[in-house]
């Protein structure tokens, strides 16, 4: 039986624009036609023919023959805008705009309950690995304790490209970026804020917890030097981005931290852009999702896995919340650093609970200590160029 024409209109027509069109093209088992497509630059040369494109959003949103809108573009504020007008005017939408959705979940989340339309995202999260989909429908019933990983393409290939090929920082961000793998800002992947969005929303397809990503601390590895790298050698260890959200004491604790990664650790073996999500639960135990993070045509298929889904009506249904098993984020916990600075009197070590180690040379100076999350993330000294930190595990 012919399957029920589906008529798209996109907004934005980059990396993930263009993936998806590419993924569209190539795939038998959906029957979508791309009706339209919104752009911001109509001077810019476009690889397909220009009838496909416009700059008025509303040759998509007032179109009533547009089934489901796709928002794919690089400006959070309008991305929020299309996206909620979308839903108010009853349209199915899929996006990958995890900065937009984790700063507006609470309303985003409100306006599918209010108008009955769904919101599909799994390509906020982690690109191609179908984290919330299995976060959903998997994972509905089981208890979790801990989802946590690598959730950014940008800093683990630029990770890899270090440890594994020696370049330098700024030749492997070059890279990313050419590859369409960073942000437009790419301090948003280099700082963490980037799996910082990413782990708000898992956050709440695994807790039932809202958050604002400024109550999660985020800490990226702009601040990686030489020594850092050599501690991590020395230590037949490697560094890792890691976004994490765990159970502890009837709380969450969340967080976006470089790690040293020492033995034999499943992250260690995942490069370049790959992703990799540890999930673990008290009945299933240890399971590890892995899988391209970013890019256009991996992002593009988790899209169209999403505008698939909805040709039989599938929509999050936010079970955690519908428990009531919702967490509250607490930052009280302990975590062992080491932490690298320049000189005495640069960083706060009155802040540390313990101390276990110290080195001191005339370039850099490091402690390996016990120090609370919260205290962390309140240390104005942290945004020093000169300090860098490692969570040891
Ligand atoms: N790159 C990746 O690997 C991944 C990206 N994402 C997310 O997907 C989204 C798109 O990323 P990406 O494709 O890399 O970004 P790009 O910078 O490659 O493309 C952005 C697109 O958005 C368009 N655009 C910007 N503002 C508007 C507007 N107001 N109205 C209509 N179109 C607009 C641009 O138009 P124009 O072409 O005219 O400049 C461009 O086509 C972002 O939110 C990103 O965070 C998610 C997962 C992976
Ligand atoms: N900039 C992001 C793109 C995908 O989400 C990343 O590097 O992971």
């Amino acid at each position: 039986m012919e399957k029920k024409l589906i008529n798209l209109g996109i907004f934005g027509f980059g990396c993930v624009g263009q993936g998806l069109y590419e993924v569209l093209n190539k795939t038998r088992g959906i029957n979508a036609r791309i009706k339209k497509i919104c752009i911001k630059d109509p001077d810019k040369p476009r690889p397909i023919d220009q009838s496909y494109f416009t700059t008025d959003k509303e040759d998509i949103l007032s179109d009533p023959s547009i089934d489901v809108v796709v928002e794919l573009i690089n400006d959070t504020a309008a991305a929020f805008d299309i996206v909620a007008t979308a839903l108010r005017n009853g349209k199915a939408v899929v996006s990958a705009s995890k900065r937009m959705i984790a700063e507006n979940l609470g309303t985003l989340y409100t306006l599918q309950q209010q108008y009955h339309v769904p919101f599909l995202y799994e390509g906020a999260c982690c690109a191609s690995i179908p984290i919330i989909r299995n976060l959903e429908e998997y994972y509905d019933n089981d208890l979790l304790n801990a989802v946590e990983g690598i959730c950014n393409g940008s800093t683990n290939y630029i990770l890899t490209k270090i440890f594994e090929e020696q370049l330098d920082f700024d030749t492997a961000l070059r890279q990313a970026q050419e590859k369409g793998f960073a942000e437009t800002d790419p301090t948003l992947d280099i700082e963490g804020f980037d799996p910082k969005f990413k782990i708000c929303i898992l956050l709440l397809h695994a807790f039932g917890t809202f958050v604002q990503p400024d109550e999660v601390f985020n800490f990226g590895i702009s601040h990686l030097n030489d020594f850092d790298i050599n501690y991590a050698r020395q230590r037949s260890g490697t560094i890792k981005l890691i976004a994490k959200c765990r159970r502890q004491n009837g709380h969450v604790v969340t967080y976006v931290l470089p790690h040293l990664i020492t033995g034999h650790h499943l992250l260690s073996d995942v490069s370049n852009e790959y992703n990799g999500i540890l999930v673990e639960s008290s009945f299933s135990e240890n399971q590890f999702f892995v899988g391209k993070g970013a890019g256009g045509t991996a992002t593009g298929s988790a899209v169209l896995s999403d505008i698939s889904a909805l040709t039989y009506n599938y929509h999050y249904e936010y079970k955690k919340i519908a428990q009531r098993n919702s967490l509250a984020l607490t930052n009280d916990i302990q975590l062992k650093i080491y932490l690298r600075y320049k000189k005495t009197g640069q960083v706060d070590l009155a802040d540390f609970y313990t101390i276990s180690e110290k080195y001191e040379s005339p370039d850099n100076h490091y402690v390996v200590g016990m120090i609370n999350l919260e205290k962390l993330k309140n240390a104005a000294w942290l945004q020093n160029k000169g300090v860098n930190l490692l969570v040891l595990e």
